[in-house]
């Protein structure tokens, strides 16, 4: 028998299984979607089973050296949602499979270099003291010094020392140590009495006679005032034993969930639901655009139809952005669901990571809340998959397998024969032009549940402001509303748009603007520390008094922080009660959920915030929200800016007003004229897509063309831009004449970490010699990449264009 193995080795050629032998002793439990560990080369490495055959072409095979699960970790349908990847993604297969997966499974290998027996004394002086902890030197430990590196590599060609491949998994089940008899209760009767002198010890083992039930050593020290030794000592006589129990790290294990039951269903609400019930009971894979005005219930409705996926004995699978995996939307599927519910984001540990995946592994949970990854949730019977803001960019994963999960949904409901409920507010213009041609099934509610109106927006022009000397960032007539709500005891939200803009730091006098040496980009000036920072490498330099290129002192930072708002709140409104939630007030765990607490609680008039308040957000006495700078993002060098704006300004005016008391907005803007501020302002999904369609068909983006961007890096800007030129040219050779290519150009960041870069842009409508050709690329370069730090990153859907 033997296997065929994908190999952790990420490059080119090993790129397909490789065959591998099966050991006698492995017969009977390998199966596919296992992790094995195989020797390649002179390395010991991690690979995952695709197929176990009978024999292969090969004539003499190596063995697999160790199987490390007991049951696969990628189920059939994984393996083939991993092929299916590397295909649509151009990723290897083995980053594919391992993007399935939690982190705790990618096993570690360690190597080390060690003696061989009988050639200690051959060691050079300068070197064996190294090897004097058990005749093995770390490789890590090795890498730091050049000098030793050489004169290992002589000693490994002399044949006096190996190096050793250490396997090490990862993944780690918490484990609580459990006491409890050894003995029959009878005998335990007996062995109290020879035990007269030691009272403590006595106490235990009464209370095990008495029914007490196993318990952990903390527990039992804290019921019976007792300590660890006196217990040890009872399990060295071997009266009581300690039992090793699994147990899962669950971040709302001790929380209780107040259980919600299904609403009766607004008409609108009704009416969308039945044809994804009808799908669940057809068995019928199809996938629906649930476009839902901001506080129309989807939830609800989402709610609702896993309810009867649950009923049938199926599975469900809820994606939801990162940044609004909050709490409270958390709150809803547990108070639903409870237990049969597993969460998943990027604030769980590692190990809790892996214990929520191994409920789903187990079949102990029916549901799982995600962000993005959640899409590959190991369920064998799925019964719905639902993506909700299905708009958000943060479904792609900008990282190899540069994978979309709405495409991964739709797959893998197809597999299923299940719907996939697409839902939103503002859908992406994409999924929306879908539904328009039939190839989606559109469902629509345009009215808020109670029938409560959609907040009234006001634009206010921001230059006209300063025209007339208000040189703060409020405007009058914000300040004014914010006045007027604390008065009513009324909450409000401040949003400030980061993306794409933040705090550089400019000289008044030459317009000089701090850049960072490395990756041709503005610093951000951090307040605290008084220093500038890069975002893509970490630089970090003190801020100058001076101008470096006119020696003005006129040299400041220029934009705002939430920081620098909140300040100037506190100046401007002293004694209003101000929450604020940023990345900088959200690091510690628990953070964001308290800060939401706080002010769900009433315990603040404010909650001033970045994207992470954008979304998702419900609180009934939020009546104000204020836009502080709408068009910060509309300038970036990305064909979906006033796309983004458009979503972005909608979602934010979503959060007032949405149960009983009516919501206002205010927008502050720089270009009010602006489309999509204009349709955001009046709440126009519809007026916006047909603008915005027509700018893309005019302009030949998505929808009408698909995209793909080619990025090429490399320390040396001339080969860069060599490389990048060929590759257009070999592209022009290669491609349709009716696809359009654009570049070679300097990417929007012209350097990032010392690499420089240039990219070129294909629109094609059907383009069959792509994917071969961008293979072919990549194969071409496969030297480059791994000699002489090339880098391509192909993107074959790309949501970041810079
Ligand atoms: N049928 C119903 N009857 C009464 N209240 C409802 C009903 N459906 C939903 N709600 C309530 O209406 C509020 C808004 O619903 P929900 O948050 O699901 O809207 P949404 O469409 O997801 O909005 P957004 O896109 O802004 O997140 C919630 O507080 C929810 O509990
Ligand atoms: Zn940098
Ligand atoms: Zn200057």
């Amino acid at each position: 028998m033997i296997a065929k193995v994908i190999v952790d080795v990420p490059t080119n050629q090993t790129d397909r299984p490789f065959d591998y032998e099966i050991p006698e002793k492995f017969i009977s439990i390998i199966e596919p979607g296992m992790r094995v560990i195989v020797p390649f080369g002179p390395r010991k490495i991690q690979g995952f089973i695709v197929s176990v055959e009978e024999q292969s072409e090969l004539k003499s095979l190596k063995k697999i050296i160790d199987v490390l699960d007991i049951t696969p970790v990628l189920n059939e349908e994984l393996i083939n949602v991993g092929f299916w990847l590397t295909d649509k993604t151009l990723c290897f297969a083995i980053s594919a499979f391992q993007v399935m997966l939690p982190a705790a499974l990618k096993v570690k290998v360690q190597k080390d270099i060690v003696v061989n027996a009988g050639r200690e004394n051959d060691l050079p002086e300068q070197i064996a003291n190294k090897f004097s902890s058990g005749k093995s030197l770390p490789w890590d430990e090795l890498m730091n010094d050049k000098e030793d590196i050489a004169l290992i590599k002589q000693l490994l060609k002399k044949d006096i020392v190996t190096v050793r491949y250490n396997v090490k998994d990862r993944k780690q089940e918490k484990t609580v140590i459990f006491i409890t008899p050894a003995i029959s209760l009878e005998k335990l009767r007996e062995e109290v009495k020879k035990l007269d002198r030691a009272k403590k010890q006595q106490e235990i083992l009464q209370y095990f006679i008495e029914g007490g039930e196993e318990t952990t050593v903390i527990q039992l020290c804290d019921r019976l005032g007792t300590t660890r030794s006196t217990i040890k000592a009872l399990v060295n006589k071997q009266l009581l034993i300690e039992k090793e129990v699994e147990v899962y790290r669950d971040p709302f294990q001790e929380r209780e969930f107040t259980k919600s039951n299904p609403l009766p269903l607004t008409t609108e609400q009704a009416k969308v639901l039945e044809p994804i019930l009808t799908s669940i009971e057809d068995k019928k894979h199809e996938t629906f655009l649930l476009h839902g005005v901001t506080g129309s219930g989807k939830t609800e409705v989402y709610l609702q139809a896993i309810d009867k996926v649950l009923r049938d004995g199926k599975e469900a699978i809820v994606l939801v952005p990162e940044i609004s995996l909050t709490p409270q939307m958390v709150l809803r599927f547990k108070g639903r669901f409870g237990s049969k519910v597993a969460v998943f984001h990027s604030g769980l540990s590692q190990g809790e990571k892996y214990d929520e995946w191994r409920k789903i592994h187990r079949g102990e949970v029916k549901v799982v809340v995600g962000a993005r990854s959640a899409v590959f949730a190991p369920f064998t019977n799925i019964g719905i998959i639902i993506i909700d803001e299905e708009h958000e960019s943060s479904y792609k994963q900008e990282d190899n397998p540069r994978y979309h999960a709405r495409d991964v949904a739709i797959f893998r409901g197809d597999i299923h024969q299940c719907p996939v409920v697409l839902g939103s507010a503002t859908p992406s213009l994409e999924s929306f032009a879908r539904a328009k041609k039939g190839v989606y099934h559109l469902l629509s509610i345009a009215e808020r549940v109670n029938e409560t109106a959609m907040p009234e927006v006001d634009i206010v022009d921001m230059r006209e402001e300063l025209r007339q000397g208000n040189r703060s960032m409020f405007s009058e007539a914000l300040l004014e509303k914010l006045k007027d709500r604390i008065a009513k005891k009324q909450q409000s939200v401040l949003f400030l748009n980061r993306r794409g803009f933040s705090t550089f730091v400019m000289c008044r006098e030459c317009g000089f603007v701090v850049e960072c040496p490395h990756c041709d980009l503005s610093l951000t000036y951090h307040r605290k520390s008084h220093a500038m920072k890069c975002h893509y490498c970490n630089f970090e330099e003190r801020v100058s008094d001076l101008c470096p290129s006119c020696e003005s002192e006129h040299i400041r930072f220029f934009g705002t922080g939430t920081q620098k708002v909140e300040e100037e709140l506190a100046k401007v409104l002293p004694g209003a009660r101000v929450l604020r939630m940023d990345v900088d007030t959200t690091k510690r765990k628990g953070a964001h959920e308290k800060i939401l607490q706080a002010f769900g609680d009433q315990n603040a008039d404010i909650l001033l915030g970045t994207q992470m308040i954008a979304k998702g957000l419900d609180f009934p006495n939020v009546t104000l929200v204020g836009i502080l700078a709408a068009d910060t993002m509309l300038h970036l060098p990305d064909f979906r800016a006033a796309e983004k704006t458009f979503q972005l300004l909608t979602q934010v005016s979503g959060r007032a007003g949405r149960h009983k008391l009516l919501g206002e907005v205010v927008i502050q803007s720089y270009t009010p004229e602006h489309y999509s501020i204009q349709y955001a302002s009046k709440h126009d999904y519809l007026g916006f897509y047909d603008a915005e369609m027509q700018m893309r068909y005019r302009l030949g983006y998505p929808p009408y063309y698909f995209v793909t961007l080619i990025t090429v890096s490399h320390p040396n800007v001339v080969k860069a831009a060599n490389v990048c030129e060929k590759i257009v040219s070999y592209l022009n050779n290669n491609l349709s004449d009716k696809s359009i290519l654009l570049g070679p150009v300097v990417s929007p960041i012209a350097r990032i970490k010392d690499r420089y870069r240039y990219q070129c842009m294909i629109k094609y409508k059907v383009e069959s010699n792509l994917v071969s050709s961008l293979r072919e690329i990549v194969k071409h370069y496969n030297k480059d990449i791994h000699n002489d730090r090339l880098q391509i990153s192909i993107d074959l859907n790309p949501y970041m264009l810079m």
